[in-house]
């Protein structure tokens, strides 16, 4: 690899040598200056360049200096690498533009501020898990107190043997009491059944208590649950409607958007006796349908209810709650309880919300799983941790410290060696910031090395074989993507693939339409070969998808709690689950501690690695090898993508959005966290480098998108103000007063880019 040097391109011309010019008249002073500007390239007036250099004795006669070298993609590769020639073929297509910088990626990197710590012999030991059912035989489902049909059913038509912690815990407390209920436990616990089988075991018993025709789908709406996804709602009802085989004389269903009003009108015309929707959507129905009737509904709950308190549900969780207040009536039926249930449920729920009064809980119990946790947090009540949520004992998570010039290489290094081999791994989910972000990546990892990209450069008019060779590619490529996909978010990953274990790729985000969302999700779910899933925040919380293995943090979470969801998607049900989270060197350290905290052991088990082991682990085999091969082959991957984007405008102007989105996107961490977020810390220059960049960042100008110093600072601004809503959410109003008219109104954009895209999930949305 060459130094960072001084590169002079010698252009000596016909006269070479020239006598030196004499100055006569004015000043020594003018003349010492004359003199000097003589020498030197620029002149004072209109900048242009000089043919003599000062520091050229001979006066020999040079092509303008390069104010800082600038490396070629040649400086980077072995010239005797296989790929050399073909790279030098597309280094000659690509055309030189001077706003263009090619860095390498070894140089200039930041070190790790803080050392390793030494790795704890305890962590080889297997963790027991903390979110399995409680096989020990003491605990059925008859015990707590289900009726012996249901308890029946979910032994032999749903395989469930056992009840979990949280549904001991629950099922007990909501069959004979009253009281609201906060429900907070480990993400993949079994927090939906805790809540859905007490409420069905509930309805059920009304039918008993009926003596004439029992209760029916006419009867009516005794329950309501509210969760922010319409995935998440379409999940929840599923499990509804497996409990509700058994008493198939109750009736559920949604209302979530993404489908026409009037099937949706229809179906609670002919009447519902437990609902499943998007707070959005209910207000909608709330407002506009008159077959729509609460009169009876006794049980209100929350999925998510954390997130639902939050900024872009708030006003309509008050809305709605105000509406079942005004609409409640006496039942006629034996039975119904006289006033109304509310019941939150989470992984991050904080009992300390100050919003949970709006929804007017009352004496609200809170069940956990460990009962001991809550001893824990009541005697050190103003101890950091009590904002900290556990995650599931058996969750394996490395922390990778990686340089931002680095990071696209370490992540397709990390997934090629996670998918070398058949079995080891067979579904990951890569978590990113913004939508654009998710687009660019599926295109890069879908794309195969060396291929030139679907769209002709300028300068290929004429028809050579290597276009038609392109076309075919392109046939090729569109051949196989929609055998895969008809919407074109399901592709070959081929960027980390091997013939031995290829790898499908799915890209999910909220500003895709949702039959597009629906027919992906379930695609993944349903894959039976290993899959790759890149998407933003709409799948972070609440879904239940098989078989995950591993969760990536590419971007880290906006917040502490969305990364305990995050990671939740893997280690469900007792199973085991990796998590990687990528971190930057400096200030993005501290996050450390925060990784720490979601542990009873303080995290003696989170493992550290680096983009060096990643990138020898990926591209070099293994990590002892003193070769360094994986160098070159590691900057032959990086210089294939910057060129494709390069040489192609559609992919360069995705680039480019994902860039500017991702940037956007990290001013929104919480304020809590922004310390160790820092948007004034990022290295622009050299993240553009992971979006396969060489536009210097201030040159990057996306239409729409706005680009300059200043606007960067409002979008700052206006991210810091999202976020101090959200903190406002959390009861802090002293820094809530701060927020100003743009940052209300950025908010108040976000929110209903959100609803708009997506039936109100937490994503970073910019299109
Ligand atoms: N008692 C049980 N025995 C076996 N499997 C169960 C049991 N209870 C729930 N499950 C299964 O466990 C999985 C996780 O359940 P669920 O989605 O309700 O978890 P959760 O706690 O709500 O997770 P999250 O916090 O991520 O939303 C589901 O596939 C569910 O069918």
């Amino acid at each position: 690899m060459a130094d960072d040097g001084m590169l002079l391109n010698f252009a000596i011309g016909d006269n070479v040598i020239k006598p030196e010019a004499k100055f006569k008249g004015g000043t020594w002073r003018d003349r010492l200056s004359a003199k000097k500007r003589s020498q030197h390239r620029v002149n004072p007036r209109d900048g242009s360049s000089k043919p003599h250099e000062p520091k050229n004795p001979n006066q020999v006669a040079v092509g303008p200096r390069p104010v800082k070298r600038q490396k070629t993609d040649s400086d980077d590769l072995n010239v005797g690498h296989d790929h050399g020639r073909q790279q030098r073929s597309h280094q000659q297509q690509t055309p030189r533009d001077p706003r263009h910088f090619v860095s390498s990626l070894f140089t200039s990197n930041p070190a790790p501020q803080n050392s390793a710590e030494p790795r704890n012999e305890e962590t080889t030991e297997e963790t027991k898990p903390t979110n399995a059912p409680l096989i020990d035989g003491i605990d059925t489902f008859t015990n707590l107190g289900l009726s012996p049909s249901l308890a029946a059913h979910l032994l032999t038509k749903l395989e469930l043997k056992a009840p979990t912690a949280i549904q001991k815990a629950s099922i007990s407390q909501l069959l004979k009491e009253e009281s609201d209920a906060f429900i907070q436990a480990e993400t993949g616990s079994g927090k939906t059944l805790a809540y859905l089988l007490p409420l069905v075991q509930r309805i059920m018993a009304l039918s008993k208590a009926t003596k004439e025709a029992g209760v029916h789908r006419d009867s009516g709406l005794f329950a309501i649950v509210l969760a922010p996804t319409r995935e998440l709602c379409k999940q929840i009802s599923v499990v509804l409607e497996n409990l509700l085989r058994c008493a198939t004389w109750l009736v559920a269903g949604t209302v979530i958007g993404g489908e026409k009003k009037k099937s949706e009108k229809a179906r609670l015309r002919k009447g519902l006796n437990i609902l499943v929707a998007t707070p959005g959507r209910l207000v909608d129905h709330l407002d506009n349908t008159q077959a729509l009737d609460v009169s009876n509904v006794r049980w209100l709950v929350l999925d998510e209810g954390d997130r639902l308190m939050d900024l872009g549900f708030e006003e309509e969780l008050q809305g709605i709650v105000q509406k079942l207040d005004a609409r409640q009536r006496p039942s006629r039926i034996p039975g119904v309880p006289t006033r109304r249930t509310t019941i939150l449920c989470s992984a991050t729920l904080k009992m300390n919300v100050q919003r949970l009064g709006e929804i007017s809980l009352k004496d609200a119990v809170h069940i956990k799983a460990d009962p001991t946790d809550e001893d824990e947090q009541s005697r050190d009540a103003n101890k950091d941790e009590e904002d900290s949520f556990r995650v599931p004992a058996q969750l394996k998570q490395t922390y990778a410290i990686v340089a931002a010039k680095l990071r696209l290489v370490s992540l397709n290094a990390y997934l090629k060696r996670t998918f070398i081999r058949k079995g080891s791994v067979m579904k990951a989910i890569v978590f990113v910031s913004c939508a654009d972000e998710v687009d660019f990546l599926f295109e890069v990892f879908s794309r195969k090395h060396g291929e030139r990209g679907t769209i002709k450069n300028d300068n290929t008019s004429e028809d050579t074989e290597e276009d038609d060779e392109d076309e075919e590619v392109k046939k090729e490529k569109e051949k196989e993507r929609a055998e895969l996909s008809p919407h074109g978010t399901i592709a070959p990953g081929s960027a980390f693939s091997n013939s031995a274990n290829p790898v499908i790729l799915h890209r999910l985000h909220g500003s895709l339409p949702q039959h597009v969302r629906t027919f992906t999700l379930n695609s993944f779910s349903k894959s039976k070969s290993p899959s790759v899933m890149i998407c933003t925040d709409v799948a972070s919380r609440g879904l239940d998808l098989p078989n995950v293995d591993l969760v990536i943090e590419y971007d880290p979470a906006f917040s502490a709690d969305d990364h305990t969801h995050r990671i939740g998607r893997t280690a469900r049900l007792g199973r085991d689950g990796r998590a990687l989270i990528f971190l930057q060197p400096g200030c993005e350290e501290n996050y450390v501690e925060i990784l720490k905290r979601g542990y009873r052991d303080g995290g003696k088990s989170l493992a550290r690695t680096d983009a060096t082991e990643m990138l020898k682990r990926g591209f070099g085999g293994n990590t002892d090898s003193a070769s360094k091969n994986w160098e070159e082959k590691a900057t032959d991957w990086q210089m294939d993508v910057e060129r494709w984007a390069l040489e192609n405008p559609e992919y360069l102007e995705m680039a480019r959005r994902a860039f500017q989105s991702h940037v956007r996107a990290y001013a929104t961490h919480i304020a809590a966290e922004r310390s160790m977020f820092n948007i004034k810390e990022l290295h622009l220059g050299h993240l553009a480098k992971s979006f396969g960049l060489r536009d210097r960042p201030g040159k990057i100008n996306v239409p729409g998108l706005r680009t300059s110093k200043e606007e960067t600072k409002k979008d700052f601004k206006a991210g810091r103000g999202a976020a101090l809503g959200k903190r406002k959410a959390d009861g802090d109003s002293a820094a809530a007063s701060n927020v100003d008219e743009a940052a209300r109104e950025n908010a108040r954009k976000m929110r209903a880019k959100m609803k708009e895209h997506m039936g109100g999930a937490s994503e970073f949305n910019l299109a």
